[in-house]
C-alpha cells in the first residue's frame, strides 16, 4: 500500500514512520521546507525515544519518504492522512484552517480514489467540512474524482510516541464508507495483533471520542491535584490516598499523580475546544470548566509554597529549576508548567538557573536570556537558595543528596512532582515541600 502523511510534527511523523515499519510506502509532507530538508538529511526536528532507529532503517529502505510537494505524494497514494496542527483561536476553539487548508490542496491535485483521513484532533463536524472542502476544489476543476472522508483520531502521547503507536489500546475510526473502512482495516492490521480492537463508528462520534478521551485524562489529573490540595490542609499524604484510591479497579492507578497541573499542546487546548463546542451548542459542560480552573490554579501551586517559604521576599534569591519539558522524555515545552513557575519567580526579581535533559535548546528559544541554563543538575545548583523540581526525568529520581547539601546554598527543595521520600531527606536535614504531603521542614 501507499499512503500520504501531510504535517511533519509529533503525530504526523510518527504515524508515518510506525506505517513505513509494516511495510506501507509512506510519503511524509510538510511545508516547512527547514523541517523537510532536515528529514531528507538525515535528521529528526523532534526528540521521541525510538523513532530515529525506525526512521533511519525505513528511508535506507526507500519506504519512508519527505517533501514538500502535496500533488507528487498523493500519486497513487491509497490514503491521505492529515496531521497538521489544530491550534486553539483566540475563542478556545480549534483553528482549523491549516486542516481545511490541506483538504483544499487535496481537492485541487487529487486524481484517482483515495480515502481522505483527519488524523488532527478537530470538533465534532469538521469530518463533513474536510468533505466539502474537497468536493468544491474538485467542482471547481469540473473533474468528478472518487473518494471517501475518515476520521482517526489519534491517542499517542509525547515521550512513548513510537510505542503507543506500535501498540495502540485501539483504533477509532469514524466513516460511512465500507470501501474506506477495508483501506483502513488493511493498513491497521498489523497493529493489532495484540488483540486490541480497531473501533468503527460514525464520524461525529469518532471525532467526538478523541475530546472525550482527553478530557477524562484531564479530568482525572485535576480532580487528584484538587484532592492533594486538601490533603495537605486536613494533614493527608496524598500518596498513600492515591494508592488507596488507585488499587480499586474501577478507578485504576493511571493518571492520579498530582504535581503542578497538566501541559502539553493537547489537554489544554482540547479541553478548551470541547467547552467551546459544547458552549456552541447551548450546553455548559461545568465538569470541564471546574478542571480547567483547577489547573490554572495548580500550575501556580508550587510556586505558592516558594513564596511563602521566603516569607514572600524572592528578591536576589537564586533558584536550579529541573526540568523544562512539559513531561518527561521530550523537547517540548507548549504550556509546560515550568514556564509559568519561571515566570512567577522571575516576576518577584528572582534569578533562575535550569537544566532540562533534553529540552534545554527549546527553553533557550523561548525564554532566551531572561534566565541561565546550567550545563548539567549538579551545575544548576551551585550557589542555588533552593531546589526546584518541575519534569520528573528519570535521571532526577535518585541524585547524589549528599552533593546537593553541599552545592545549595540551603538544603532546601520543593518538589512538585513527589518523587522523593520524605524521610529520607529529612535523615539528610532537608527542608522539603511536596504536593499534597506534609512539608519537612528542618
Ligand atoms: N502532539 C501529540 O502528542 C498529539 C497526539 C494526538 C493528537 N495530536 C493532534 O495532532 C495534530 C498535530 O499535532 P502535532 O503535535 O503533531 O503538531 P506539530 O505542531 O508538531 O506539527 C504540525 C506540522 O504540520 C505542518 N503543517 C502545517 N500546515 C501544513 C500544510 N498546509 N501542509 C503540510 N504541512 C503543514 C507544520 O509545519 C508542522 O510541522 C493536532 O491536531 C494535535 O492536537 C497531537
Ligand atoms: O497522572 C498524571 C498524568 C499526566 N500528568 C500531566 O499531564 C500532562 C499530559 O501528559 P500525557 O498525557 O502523558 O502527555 P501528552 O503527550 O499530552 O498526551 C495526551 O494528549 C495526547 C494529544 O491529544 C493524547 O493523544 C494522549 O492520549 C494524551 O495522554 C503532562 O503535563 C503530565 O505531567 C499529570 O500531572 N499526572
Amino acid at each position: 500500500m501507499k499512503i500520504s502523511v501531510v504535517g511533519t510534527g509529533y503525530v504526523g511523523l510518527v504515524s508515518g514512520t510506525c506505517f513505513a515499519e509494516t511495510g506501507v510506502n509512506v510519503t511524509c509532507v510538510d511545508i516547512n521546507e527547514r523541517k523537510v530538508e532536515m528529514l531528507k538529511e538525515g535528521h529528526i526536528p523532534i526528540y521521541e525515544p525510538g523513532l530515529e532507529d525506525i526512521y533511519k532503517k525505513n528511508v535506507e529502505k526507500g519506504r519512508l519518504v519527505f517533501t514538500t510537494n502535496l500533488e507528487e505524494s498523493l500519486k497513487d497514494s491509497d490514503a491521505v492522512f492529515i496531521a497538521v496542527g489544530t491550534p486553539p483561536d483566540e475563542d478556545g476553539s480549534a483553528d482549523l484552517k491549516y486542516v481545511i487548508g490541506v483538504a483544499r490542496e487535496i481537492g485541487r491535485t487529487m486524481d484517482h480514489y483515495m480515502v481522505v483521513v483527519t488524523k488532527s484532533t478537530v470538533p465534532v463536524g469538521t469530518s463533513v467540512k474536510v468533505k466539502n472542502a474537497v468536493l468544491e476544489e474538485l467542482e471547481k476543476r469540473g473533474e468528478k474524482v472518487p473518494f471517501d472522508v475518515a476520521s482517526n483520531p489519534e491517542f499517542l502521547k509525547e515521550g512513548s510516541a513510537v510505542d503507543d503507536f506500535l501498540k495502540p489500546d485501539r483504533i477509532v475510526i469514524g466513516t460511512d464508507s465500507e470501501k474506506a473502512q477495508k483501506v483502513m482495516k488493511r493498513l491497521y492490521k498489523p497493529f493489532l495483533l495484540n488483540g486490541h480492537p480497531i473501533l468503527f463508528m460514525d464520524i461525529t462520534s469518532s471525532e467526538m471520542t478523541k475530546y472525550a478521551a482527553n478530557s477524562m485524562l484531564a479530568t482525572k489529573i485535576s480532580f487528584i491535584n484538587d484532592i492533594a490540595n486538601l490533603c495537605e490542609i486536613v494533614g493527608a499524604d496524598v500518596d498513600s490516598v492515591r494508592k488507596g484510591i488507585g488499587s480499586d479497579v474501577r478507578i485504576g492507578t493511571k493518571f492520579i499523580y498530582p504535581g503542578t497541573g497538566y501541559g502539553g499542546s493537547c489537554f489544554p487546548k482540547d479541553v478548551q475546544a470541547l467547552i467551546r463546542t459544547a458552549d456552541e451548542n447551548g450546553y455548559s459542560l461545568e465538569i470541564l470548566k471546574a478542571v480547567e480552573s483547577v489547573n490554572y490554579r495548580q500550575k501556580e501551586v508550587l510556586y505558592g509554597k516558594i513564596k511563602r517559604h521566603f516569607n514572600g521576599d524572592l528578591k536576589g534569591k537564586k533558584f536550579a529549576v529541573w526540568g523544562l519539558a512539559f513531561k518527561p522524555k521530550t523537547d517540548d515545552m507548549r504550556e509546560a508548567p515550568s514556564l509559568v513557575i519561571i515566570d512567577k519567580l522571575l516576576e518577584e526579581g528572582a534569578k533562575v538557573i535550569a537544566y532540562d535533559p533534553v529540552a534545554s535548546e527549546e527553553g533557550k528559544r523561548i525564554l532566551g536570556d531572561k534566565i541561565e541554563f546550567a550545563k548539567d543538575e549538579y551545575d544548576a545548583c551551585i550557589d542555588s537558595d533552593a531546589l526546584v523540581l518541575v519534569t520528573e526525568w528519570p535521571e532526577f529520581r535518585l541524585p547524589n543528596f549528599r552533593v546537593l547539601r553541599k552545592l545549595l546554598k540551603n538544603n532546601l527543595i520543593f518538589d512538585g512532582r513527589n518523587i522523593y521520600d520524605p524521610e529520607e531527606l529529612n535523615e539528610m536535614g532537608f527542608t522539603y515541600y511536596a504536593i499534597g504531603r506534609k512539608p519537612i521542614i528542618n
